[in-house]
């Protein structure tokens, strides 16, 4: 008997993911909220796609879809009550390697009594890295996302920018694989957003870190994603899975990028 007999089913690779070099795949998900004073809420229903490796995936919907809720099951934070989602092949409740799963969420959630540097530091130390490592690998992290000599600011000096800047360098200093990205830019003026995503995409073409995001802003999914998968609401279902094939950078203001624009407003 080979050794892929002895693991339990769960563990093992999903076949077909693997040949397919497929980060993530959801695969027929469904999720129901009870709740105490009405009805049970069904938020998600037969939701299925697939995230490439290295590659980029914008979650697309109107506000109370099920966006955070679908990224939530992805990262391991909630469960999904129908059908299974997979990291690397391997279901997300047998999945172990999570220290390769950023998250960025709405909100930086910086620690207000920590430095800049303390903050991304802080990323790497339930990883056990030693004191100078930790270090150099936080001033690398801050000097990739242009913060040199902010490092010993704390979060309450910071600029709205800067303090998007602090978490994506505290995500990106744990080396992540996959990032995950709850409207991380949302609360930023247009111009320090695309300052944002160029910063976001040049970190993922350096890294090859697949990205799974969620927005309702459609310049923001045309601007970043490879593909967008457009969502429903009332229950949040696939409306269209939409490649976007043009080249980076990409700016509104190109022909080819208002043309998508159009195409994926009419879907939304
Ligand atoms: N734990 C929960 N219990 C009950 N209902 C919930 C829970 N979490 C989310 N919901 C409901 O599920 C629906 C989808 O929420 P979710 O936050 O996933 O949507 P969203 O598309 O991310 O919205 P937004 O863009 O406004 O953040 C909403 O109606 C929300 O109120």
């Amino acid at each position: 008997m080979s050794a892929l007999f002895d693991l339990p089913t769960a563990a093992v690779p999903d076949a077909a993911a693997l040949a397919a070099d497929t980060a993530i795949r959801v695969s027929s998900v469904g999720k129901t909220f009870a709740r105490a004073d009405a009805p049970a809420l069904r938020v998600l229903d037969d939701i299925n796609f697939t995230v490439p490796r290295g590659r980029v995936t914008a979650i697309l919907g109107a506000s109370g879809c099920g966006k955070s809720t679908l990224l939530n099951m992805i990262a391991g934070l909630l469960a999904a009550d129908q059908g299974d989602i997979y990291l690397d092949g391997i279901r997300a409740r047998d999945f172990t390697d999570w220290k390769r799963v950023g998250y960025l969420f709405q909100d930086d959630r910086l620690l207000p009594w920590r430095t800049a540097l303390e903050n991304v530091e802080f990323g790497l130390e339930a990883e056990r890295v030693g004191r100078a490592e930790r270090r150099q690998r936080a001033e690398q992290a801050l000097a990739a996302v242009g913060l040199v000599g902010f490092y010993d600011a704390y979060p309450n000096a910071l600029s709205g920018g800067m303090r998007s800047r602090v978490a994506l360098a505290r995500s990106l200093v744990k080396e992540p694989r996959i990032l995950l990205l709850d409207e991380p830019f949302s609360k930023l003026d247009p111009g320090m957003r695309a300052q944002m995503h160029a910063e976001l995409l040049q970190a993922q073409q350096e890294r090859g870190i697949t990205i799974v995001f969620v927005t309702h802003d459609i310049e923001e999914a045309v601007v970043l994603a490879d593909e967008v998968v457009v969502l429903h609401p009332r229950p949040g279902r696939v409306r269209a899975i939409v490649p976007i094939d043009l080249p980076q950078p990409r700016r509104p203001a190109d022909r080819a990028v208002g043309e998508q624009l159009r195409a994926l407003r009419a879907l939304v």
